[in-house]
């Protein structure tokens, strides 16, 4: 096994290139299977395990995969002649339920096994449930397996989410772009990855509008056909390293970037006395002092997003004065907390809330990534943390990072991978 060893103290500098977004990319992938012609092209992805995992449950399908240049692969999906989703790998990440709307939308029915991700609390899909019922399937729930199916194919329909939910509007998405008339989705997600994905359907020719406010509408088209297509930047990736920066008082420009995207994130640093200077794709952030505490809400898009709140809270365990965290979104979004304590971090969690008093110094011991941002929150801490950091249950972070140990190396980092003995 593995375990990232960082010896903390070093300031970051220099320029960092952010890879394409995972979210959005783990659904790109699957709603390329709906091509009835044609080969999709799609660029800038992440070299991520989450991403290797989909590309080998979509060719267990029976598409055509050639990655032959890094981070691009193209997809054949004429040889897909099944609807069951039914490998372990499936169960390995959470995007997979975009399956169900991708393989509902190609041949009217889908079985795909319950969907795995991080365990940040309950992770429902009762909304995408909802959602293909009112099209007129019938969903049920065997042995672990979702199964959805219709008799004459989906119907367009309204639909109201109850909650804002990413995964139900995307999947909405991909089960109506081939549905018979129009859908629309209410109290629809606003997240960048949910227009990424209508612009990717809207390239194959699909025909969704809205997508990036509250109502996304969807009119069914017969034909969708393959297209060239790249993901967009990862907000997500991009926030970790403007938090690991002003954390280490450094001065790093990241490129590859949407600043738009990142827009409540860097409100909420400058608020903290970090200094932004945004370009057309790229932002500099830099900070000479240590950072000032404030209080978070995590909230939909245009919020401030739960991705980030764990490795925020690592920065926010080390400024000045009291913050106060409120994570709005999972119930069980704290468990890094646990593992910042270890360090030295004095933060108490009472339900949705903690309440930080920041301390001058993390000091760095053996830590877990209890999950993918866990993950990230620890590399943060380990990188200002007095000594060496030791982090294990890497393989969170490898699901939606890439090569971070080397990202971070290139701006003055020192994160080895060290293998040692599982002792269970
Ligand atoms: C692969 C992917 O894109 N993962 C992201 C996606 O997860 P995911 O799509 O699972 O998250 P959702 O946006 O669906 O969940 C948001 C909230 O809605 C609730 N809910 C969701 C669906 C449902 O059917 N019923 C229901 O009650 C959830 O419990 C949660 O409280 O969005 C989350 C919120 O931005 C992010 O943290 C995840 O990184
Ligand atoms: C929670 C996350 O991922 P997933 O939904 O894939 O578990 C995340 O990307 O922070």
């Amino acid at each position: 096994m593995e375990k990232l060893l960082i010896e903390g103290g070093r300031r970051l500098s220099g320029k960092v290139v952010i890879s394409g977004a995972k979210n959005a990319a783990v659904a790109i992938l699957p709603a390329a299977i709906l091509a009835d012609e044609g080969i999709c092209k799609i660029d800038n992805l992440p070299e991520i395990d989450d991403i290797k995992c989909l590309k080998k449950i979509i060719g267990d399908l029976g598409a055509e995969l050639l990655s032959e240049e890094k981070g691009s692969v193209t997809i054949n999906p004429s040889g897909i002649k099944t609807h069951l989703a039914h490998r372990d790998e499936v169960k390995r990440m959470r995007a997979s339920y975009y399956l169900l709307g991708a393989l509902l939308a190609k041949f009217g029915r889908a079985e795909v096994v319950f969907p795995g991700g991080c365990s940040i609390g309950v992770r429902p899909i009762d909304q995408h449930i909802k959602g293909f019922e009112a099209m007129g399937a019938k969903v049920t729930i065997e042995h672990g397996i979702i199964k959805a199916y219709t008799e004459n194919g989906l119907k367009g329909a309204n639909i109201y989410l109850d909650v804002v939910s990413v995964g139900a509007t995307i999947n909405i998405m991909l089960a109506a772009c081939k549905a018979d008339g129009v859908t629309i989705i209410e109290n629809a997600a606003k997240e960048p990855h949910v227009v990424d994905v209508a612009n990717f359907l809207n390239t194959m020719g699909a025909n969704i509008k809205g997508a990036g406010t509250d109502v996304i509408k969807i009119t069914g088209v017969k034909h969708l056909k393959g297209c060239d297509y790249s993901v967009i930047p990862d907000q997500i990736e991009a926030g970790t390293f403007m938090i690991a920066a002003a954390a280490t008082q450094g001065d790093v420009t990241l490129l590859n970037v949407i600043p738009k995207h990142l827009e409540s994130i860097s409100a909420k640093l400058i608020e903290m006395g970090v200094d932004i200077e945004e370009g057309e794709d790229n932002i500099r952030v830099y900070c000479n002092r240590r950072t000032k505490g404030v209080n978070i809400k995590t909230l939909p898009y245009p919020g401030f997003p739960t991705d980030i709140q764990q490795p925020m809270t690592t920065l926010l365990s080390i400024s000045e004065g009291r913050s106060i965290v409120n994570e709005s979104i999972w119930e069980g979004r704290f468990k890094h907390v646990d593992e910042l304590k270890r360090m030295g971090a004095n933060i108490k969690v009472e339900g949705k809330i903690a309440v930080i008093e920041g301390i001058e110094k993390l000091s760095g011991t053996e830590v877990m990534a209890t999950d993918l941002r866990a993950g990230a929150a620890m590399i943060v801490a380990g990188l200002v943390a007095d000594g060496n950091t030791y982090i294990t249950n890497i393989k969170h972070i490898d699901r939606g990072y890439e090569n971070i140990e080397d990202k971070f190396n290139k701006l003055g980092a020192s994160i080895k991978r060290v293998k040692f003995e599982d002792e269970n």
